[in-house]
Order: structure tokens, then C-alpha cells, then sequence
């Protein structure tokens, strides 16, 4: 008897930017990704804010949603869909062999992104996100629950988007002793001082992030911090296995930097940063932990003086291999949705094959 492998069947959550990308990209590649991967993928169900939740067991029309969302008509126009108000209620009525979690889920609480990762997570169904705040906030519990079902829990792109980070730290990394970080990690912020350094204005700096869509929605996510702490926060339980809290992390924004220090740093040879910084004094995230996000200078010669623009970059301190450093582009919604991508390709390849 031939073994004949059923599609990878995918819940998208989250229809905005990243999640269109990403479904344009399945659509578009799918040929590809089934010959170079051994793996065809389906997306089997789709959710946004506005519309509720669409399923169709043998796979959606992907350009045909994606085209009504671009129109801005209902994505629940699809031909024999079945139709929930919500995505929560559609997920618990359906089934897929993974769930691909891409909302925008607010710093207060995470949700609806916890809840939805909770559901897959608890029926052993793997979950691949972007979506920061549900990680940085319960990153370690999100993570031990997938252990404890045997799944795959991943979020390549919740840190510098597709530029793999994540998984460099903690499967090409597997088996060192990682104890400190550094790292410029929002891409707005170091675009906006990196333009500074170049004359402009911190307004026209900003200005220019946001046109790139870089920003956040709210762009003082970006300027004051927060954003940069979600990812301390996801490095520090997914890489260092330890949950912080949002106060653990000290946070000053670049909102007061002036152009008259940003260009003293540089006349003095070193460059204004935005920087992350994360260290324990235990192995493993063990021990008292020093967290904090804050303009800092950074001499010449240290790796993180040459990382401008959208640029990002991460340094970490592992035993035995010693600084370890990792530079690309930190934002984007393409990118972001390429991380996603890099993501799912991870999981299909270690799922056993069905009939
Ligand atoms: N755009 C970027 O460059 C990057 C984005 N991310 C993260 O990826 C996530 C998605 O980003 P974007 O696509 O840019 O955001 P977006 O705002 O364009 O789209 C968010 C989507 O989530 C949906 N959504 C919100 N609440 C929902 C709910 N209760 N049920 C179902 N759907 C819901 C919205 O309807 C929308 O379709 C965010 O968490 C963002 O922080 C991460 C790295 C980079
Ligand atoms: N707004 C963020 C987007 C990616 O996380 C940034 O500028 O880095």
C-alpha cells in the first residue's frame, strides 16, 4: 500500500498585514513549497477582527479571500464555508494540524492571541506566531505547555521579524550555556536615531519609519520602549527559560534624545543606541536578572555601533562558544511574515507523514 501525505492543514488567525503576506505567499509558492519542503500545505480556516471566522475542511481559495479582503468586502463570502462570528468559536468547532497565530493581541493582557494559542496548544496542535505580547507576557507557560503535548511552539518573527534569531539561539545554540544579551531590537528606533545622526529631525526621522511601515500603529510603542521590552521579554522565556514581568524590565524611551547628543556620541567615535540589555547571574536564566531598554552610547569597535537604519542586531554570550552575533533586518510586515513562513516550513518537516 502506498503512503499517500495529506496537506499540512493551517488555521490563520489574523488577516492584516502580515497574515495577507503570508497567505499571498502560500498561494503563490505552494508548488514550490511542496516540492522543496515534501509537504503540501493547506490553509483550512481564516480569521480577522471584523468578519469572524471561515473554514472549508478541504482548504480555502486563498486569492478569492485574499481579494475580497483587499476590497474591503467580508471575507465570509466564500463559496461552501462554513462561518463562525468569531475565531475562538471557530477554532473549538474545527480541526487543523496547526495554527498560525497572527493578530495583533494589546500589551495589557495579550488577548486574543493567548487564548487562541491556549486552544490549539492544549489539543496538541502546534501554533507559529508574530504576535509579541502574548509571548512576551506568557512565553514560558505558552512554551511548557507545548512541551507537555509534544508540540512545536514558535515565534521567529515576535524578535527582528525574518531574521532568525529565536531559532539560532536556541536550536543552533542547543546545548551552550547562554548567559547575557545585547541587542538594538526595534527597527523605528534605531531608524529614527540613526537618522538624527544624518541631520535630520527626530520628527522627520519618525516620520520616514512610519512610511516604511515600520512602526507600530501607535508609533510610541516603538520611540518609548515597549516594543523593545515585549522582546526582552520572549528572548528571556524562550532563550533563558525564565517569565518576566513588564516591571522587571527598565524602560526609557529615545523621546527626550537630541540631535546635540546623538551627534556627540558620533564626534566622540562611538553612536547612540537604543539598546537592550538582558543577563543573569545564574546558568540559564537562573539568579538575579538585569533587564533594561535605554539609550545608551556604544563605543567604536563594539558590534552594535555599526547596526543603522532598519538594521537589527543581537549579541549573545554563550559558553563555550563566546559572543555569538546575529545582524538583519529587525521589521516589516513581508518580513514578518517571512519568519512565519520559516516557521511553519520547521514544523511540516518534522511532522511525521499521515495517510
Ligand atoms: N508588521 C510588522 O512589521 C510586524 C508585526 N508583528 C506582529 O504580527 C502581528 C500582526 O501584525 P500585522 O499584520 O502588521 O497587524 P494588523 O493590525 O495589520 O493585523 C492584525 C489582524 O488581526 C486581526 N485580529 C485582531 N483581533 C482579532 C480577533 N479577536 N480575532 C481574529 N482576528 C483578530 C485583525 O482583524 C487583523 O486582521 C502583530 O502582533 C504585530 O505586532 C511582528 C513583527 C513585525
Ligand atoms: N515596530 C517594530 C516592528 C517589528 O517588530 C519595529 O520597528 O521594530
Amino acid at each position: 500500500m502506498t503512503r499517500t501525505q495529506r496537506p499540512v492543514r493551517i488555521w490563520l488567525v489574523g488577516f492584516g498585514m502580515v497574515g495577507r503576506w503570508l497567505a499571498s505567499a502560500l498561494d503563490a509558492q505552494a508548488e514550490r513549497i511542496a516540492t522543496r519542503y515534501g509537504r503540501a500545505v493547506t490553509v483550512v480556516g481564516v480569521g480577522n477582527a471584523r468578519d469572524g471566522f471561515i473554514y472549508h475542511p478541504d482548504g480555502l481559495d486563498l486569492g478569492s479571500t485574499l481579494a475580497a479582503a483587499s476590497a474591503g468586502r467580508p471575507i465570509t463570502d466564500q463559496p461552501a464555508a462554513r462561518v463562525w462570528p468569531n475565531a475562538i468559536d471557530g477554532l473549538r468547532a474545527t480541526e487543523a494540524d496547526l495554527l498560525v497565530e497572527v493578530t495583533a493581541s494589546p500589551a495589557a493582557h495579550g488577548e486574543p492571541g493567548v487564548t487562541h494559542m491556549r486552544e490549539a496548544l492544549q489539543r496538541a496542535i502546534p501554533v507559529v506566531t508574530s504576535n509579541k505580547w502574548p509571548v512576551a507576557l506568557h512565553g514560558a507557560e505558552l512554551s511548557a505547555l507545548a512541551e507537555r503535548h509534544g508540540v512545536a511552539f514558535r515565534a521567529e518573527s515576535t524578535v527582528m521579524s525574518g531574521t532568525p534569531v529565536l531559532s539560532t539561539l536556541t536550536e543552533g545554540l542547543a546545548g551552550t550555556a547562554p548567559s547575557a544579551l545585547r541587542g538594538v531590537l526595534n527597527a523605528t528606533a534605531n531608524l529614527v536615531l540613526s537618522q538624527m545622526a544624518n541631520g535630520l529631525s527626530y520628527e522627520q526621522a519618525l516620520a520616514e519609519a512610519q512610511r516604511a511601515g515600520l512602526a507600530e500603529r501607535d508609533p510610541a510603542a516603538d520611540v518609548e520602549g515597549h516594543d523593545t521590552v515585549a522582546k526582552v521579554m520572549i528572548l528571556s522565556a524562550l532563550v533563558f527559560g525564565r517569565q518576566l514581568s513588564r516591571e522587571q524590565v527598565t524602560r526609557h524611551g529615545i523621546t527626550e534624545v537630541t540631535a546635540r547628543q546623538v551627534r556627540q556620541a558620533a564626534s566622540a567615535g562611538g553612536r547612540l543606541r537604543h539598546l537592550a540589555t538582558l543577563a543573569f547571574s545564574g546558568p540559564d536564566g537562573t539568579g538575579t536578572v538585569t533587564a533594561r531598554v535605554q539609550p545608551e552610547v556604544v563605543p567604536a569597535g563594539d558590534p552594535l555601533a555599526g547596526i543603522d537604519g532598519v538594521t537589527n542586531a543581537v549579541v549573545c554570550q554563550a559558553g563555550p562558544v563566546g559572543a555569538v552575533t546575529i545582524i538583519g533586518p529587525g521589521a516589516g510586515p513581508e518580513l514578518a511574515g517571512q519568519g512565519v513562513l520559516s516557521d511553519i516550513i520547521a514544523i511540516t518537516n518534522a511532522q511525521p507523514a499521515v495517510s
